[in-house]
């Protein structure tokens, strides 16, 4: 995060000062924003830069207990810079949230500079090998060429100039979250090849007697675990490569002073990397329990690719906040269609009357039409916008301001955003898959998995369907058989389609996943590496057991 941010909020004399020392690894910097009392609120964070004109200089502190940085990656021992975050003050007035360069530690022998307390902040679940840290800053100055000054400025005398958009502070935060989106498509790939591989592999079981124990792969039900996780991986794959050409298209209109889409993009961002990270999280634990005992085990790999998959769904934004920024502006899109204003792409759909076009229970309607069946996720996610929308006008109109009916209506305005998020997944999927140039062997392989993931999607939130008359019950019922008929034919080329992902085996770090399914020769070698078995008895035994032991002897 140190190196976009420089790229996107330095001005090109500080791009040319820092990137350099950055691409050549001659500094190694973090992004310093959260602090031990504020990680979502920004406008609360605390750290101060005072701008000094006499020696064209900012002072930081940390002036609080609260206000000390905690968090930052890489900010413990190995850091020399950070991009702090915090309150610019001028000429007696407070600006909100800038970017300061800071540099944490000497070049020569990496100590803490003057003013700089900095430190780990502690084992934490996962990401072990990563020194998140603490940073408390003590009348530090640094030069006021050290403020990123792309979008804002301060001239030596210390006159302030505003940005074109004070989120615009923001912009790393949605690159990252983009990112995010690109790790989950990642994380349940791996999960699924490491479950599919080893379900291949393990046989359970004997269904009657005398026949031989099959693959737990052959088991409907662990088919209709696995296969819509591995139906997910492969939607938000293509879901990334989307995102990741909005951002691009809407960074380039940024670069050139045009803000129109920006509001679009966060709302996308925010909504995508909030709902691909929830339910990567709640698969990887599928994928772990769908390989019984063994996926319990570090050598099966789930327990780290857990640990460091799920604090994605606190960090860069914590998943119900960013759910509600989405859906902030899903209802400001509302309010914009109803006063006859056109709607950029992503959300044109809530200016259509799509309540006339479907009503459940209608005969013969074809229910494994993916196109139809994307409808249908339009007008919940429209249905589910429009209700929370009004529930917020109700809001206002009892009396409450703006931000007490968003409040209010804040659980609706998250199942509003997830449905949005989830429209726009089902449709990119289906749709990517249109513009795929394969063999109409391959095209038919991925139309299975969109269909499950079309047909599992609807399955799994019925409830949305049914009570908003878009499916009868009797239609929900039917669609959820066609997730489970597709199943057998979703196995003939279940190990293929996570072949496909190309982990290798170094990469997957997975005894069950292992490219050569050779699973039970390598757990024993796994576990005889074991530092515990390093010795027949060990060491403990002679302090603790075996005193105890012969103790006891002694008594019978
Ligand atoms: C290139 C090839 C790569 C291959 C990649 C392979 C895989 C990648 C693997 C994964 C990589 C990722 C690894 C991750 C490592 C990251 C580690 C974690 C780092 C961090 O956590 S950094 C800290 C993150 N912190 C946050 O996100 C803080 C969240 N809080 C906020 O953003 C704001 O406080 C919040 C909640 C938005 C509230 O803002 P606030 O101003 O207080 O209040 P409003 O809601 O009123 O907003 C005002 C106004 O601003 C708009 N807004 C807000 N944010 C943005 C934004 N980002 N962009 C644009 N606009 C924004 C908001 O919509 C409001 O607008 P209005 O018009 O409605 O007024
Ligand atoms: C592994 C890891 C790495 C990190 N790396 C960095 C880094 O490199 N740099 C950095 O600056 N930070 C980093 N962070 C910090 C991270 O960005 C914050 O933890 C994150 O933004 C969440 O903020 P918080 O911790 O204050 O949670 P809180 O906001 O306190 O969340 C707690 C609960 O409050 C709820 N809540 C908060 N506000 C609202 C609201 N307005 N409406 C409804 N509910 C609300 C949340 O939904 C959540 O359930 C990292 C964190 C982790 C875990």
């Amino acid at each position: 995060m140190f190196i976009p941010t420089l790229e996107r909020q330095c001005t090109s004399e500080q791009r040319e000062k820092f990137l350099p020392l950055c691409y050549d690894y001659r500094i190694i910097g973090t992004y310093a924003q959260t602090e031990l009392g504020h990680g979502t609120f920004l406008r609360g964070l605390e750290t101060t830069a005072h701008y000094d004109p006499n020696t064209q200089e900012f002072i930081l502190n940390s002036p609080t207990i609260s206000s000390i940085k905690w968090w930052p990656g890489a900010l413990g021992k190995t850091s020399t810079h950070a991009v702090v975050l915090a309150q610019l003050y001028t000429l007696g007035k407070c600006h909100g949230i800038h970017p300061f360069v800071v540099q944490l530690r000497s070049l020569d022998d990496h100590k803490p500079l003057r003013g700089i307390t900095v430190g780990d902040i502690g084992p934490k679940m996962g990401f072990g090998p990563n020194d998140n840290g603490y940073l408390k800053l003590h009348k530090h100055r640094i030069p006021r060429t050290n403020m990123l000054m792309k979008y804002s400025q301060v001239s030596p005398d210390g006159t302030y100039t505003k940005p074109p958009r004070s989120t615009l502070t923001y912009g790393t935060m949605t690159f990252v979250r983009v990112l995010i989106v690109h790790g989950s498509a990642i994380a349940l790939a791996k999960a699924s090849t490491i479950a599919i591989r080893y379900s291949a592999v393990r046989r359970q079981s004997e269904l009657r007697p005398g026949e031989p124990e099959p693959q737990i792969l052959s088991y409907p039900t662990q088919q209709h675990k696995l296969f819509p996780l591995l139906a997910t991986a492969y939607a938000f794959h293509f879901v990334q490569l989307a995102m990741m050409k909005i951002y691009t298209d809407v960074n380039d209109q940024i670069n050139n002073s045009n803000f129109s889409r920006i509001q679009e993009l966060h709302a996308l961002s925010s909504g995508l990397k909030a709902f691909t990270s929830w339910v990567t999280n709640a698969g990887l634990e599928v994928c772990r329990m769908s390989c019984g005992g063994h996926g319990y085990s570090q050598a099966s790999g789930f327990p780290r690719l857990y640990a460091d998959f799920t604090p994605s769904c606190t960090y860069e934004g914590e998943n119900t906040v960013l759910m509600l920024q989405s859906a902030r502006y899903l209802v400001k899109c509302v309010r914009d269609a109803r006063s006859g204003k056109t709607l950029p792409g992503t959300v044109s759909y809530l200016s259509e009357d799509v309540s006339a076009v479907h009503s459940g229970g209608s005969s013969g309607r074809d229910l494994s039409n993916l196109d139809f069946l994307i409808s249908l996720y339009k007008q919940r996610a429209s249905n589910q916008v429009h209700f929370a929308s009004d529930k917020v006008d109700r809001g206002i109109s009892a009396g409450m301001d703006l931000v007490g009916a968003l409040n209010s209506a804040s659980v609706h305005l998250v199942s509003a955003a997830k449905a949005h998020s989830h429209y726009f997944i089902a449709k990119t999927f289906v749709e990517s898959l249109k513009l795929l140039k394969a063999s109409s062997e391959l095209q038919n392989v991925l139309h299975q998995l969109a269909s499950v993931y079309v047909f599992e999607g609807i399955a799994q939130s019925s409830g949305d369907f049914i009570e908003d008359y878009i499916l009868s019950g009797s239609e929900a019922k039917t669609i959820r058989q066609l997730a489970v008929d597709l199943l057998p034919l979703i196995r003939v080329n279940a190990v293929s389609l996570v072949d496909a992902f190309s982990f290798r085996d170094e990469v997957l770090q997975s005894v069950l996943g292992r490219y050569d399914g050779n699973v039970y020769e390598n757990l024993f070698k796994w576990a005889q590496n074991s530092p515990l078995n390093k010795t027949d008895v060990h060491p403990s035994y002679h302090k603790y057991l075996g005193p105890l032991l012969k103790r006891n002897q002694s008594k019978l």
